[in-house]
């Protein structure tokens, strides 16, 4: 192990033994991992995510009801509750309208999978006004948070998409977003379920495809074994550079906001992994 391998808030001794003994066992994973993945049809089938039914807010509730919001929200939902994405096929030219969104369609772009509540994105968003920023969300109580959040704080420079991240990816043209950042991804902590892991050779082949060159990805994780798979999976994916070099992971980016399932892992006891690869 590299003397970069430690969290960022390194707490060792918190972690259950039967997690650490899972760490050794990355290695073998992430191969059983990419093997199951060579079939056409994974990444369709296998979701990344659960829909769960919560309660919708106040505020939540108007954000998805009330049609001032839909200058934030872009698209609406089928009679299952599932964002219709089809139409969605270039991202930038949800900014095309500089008179809403005065960056227009050219600015650098993030794209962020899985904002969940939204609060760091809208954090990020209000950071840095002349980029542009696209979330992506399943859970609608999330991203009516987030809508009416970007609303209250009067954003122009933010678009929210409900649906899947992997069949939106798979629309979009090659070489078109500037940054992706995918933080505190679901970590699928049973064996069974490793293959809803987000991070993994398959749905890589799709972020990295849109990602444009020199462009990065970023993710962060609280669970050790999913670092450690992650690490494993980018660190050998040609066409990606890990900037704090071959088995290290980053020291935690200021730019990054605490997030919800970080302050939960860490209240935990857990530790905290950031990752980023720019493209070749
Ligand atoms: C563990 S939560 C983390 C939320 C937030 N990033 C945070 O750190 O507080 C992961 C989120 O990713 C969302 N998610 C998982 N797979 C997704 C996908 N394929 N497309 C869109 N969202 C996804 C889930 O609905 C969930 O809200």
């Amino acid at each position: 192990m590299s003397a970069e391998n430690t969290p960022n808030t390194p707490t060792p001794d918190s972690l259950q033994t039967s997690e650490v003994n899972d760490v050794n066992v990355a290695d073998q994973d992430t191969a059983q991992a990419a093997s199951e993945a060579a079939d056409p049809e994974f990444s369709r089938l296998i979701k990344t995510f659960m829909k769960r039914r919560t309660h919708l807010n106040k505020n939540a509730e108007q954000a998805l009801t009330d049609p001032i919001y839909a200058k934030y929200i872009v698209n609406t939902m089928d009679d299952r509750g599932q964002g219709i994405i089809d139409d969605i096929t270039d991202l930038r030219a949800l900014f095309a309208d500089t008179e809403q969104t005065p960056n227009g369609p050219d600015a650098p772009l993030t794209f962020e999978i899985g904002f969940g509540m939204g609060g760091s994105l809208i954090e990020m968003a209000k950071a840095d006004p002349t980029r542009n920023f696209v979330g992506i969300e399943v859970h609608e109580p999330g991203i009516g948070k987030c809508a009416f959040m970007a609303n209250e704080e009067g954003l122009t420079n933010l678009k929210i998409i409900n649906g899947d991240a992997i069949g939106l990816m798979q629309q979009l043209p090659e070489n078109h977003i500037d940054r992706i950042q995918l933080y505190f991804p679901d970590p699928w902590q049973k064996k069974r379920h490793y293959k809803r892991r987000f991070v993994s050779p398959k749905r890589m082949e799709i972020v990295t495809r849109v990602i444009k060159n020199g462009g990065w990805f970023h993710t962060a994780t609280d669970w050790e074994h999913y670092a450690f798979w992650m690490l494993e999976v980018l660190d050998n994916f040609e066409g990606l550079t890990n900037t704090a070099g071959k088995d290290n992971f980053t020291p935690r980016p200021d730019f990054r906001p605490m997030t919800k399932f970080e302050k939960r892992g860490l209240d935990r006891g857990h530790g905290v992994w950031d990752l980023i690869y720019t493209k070749d």
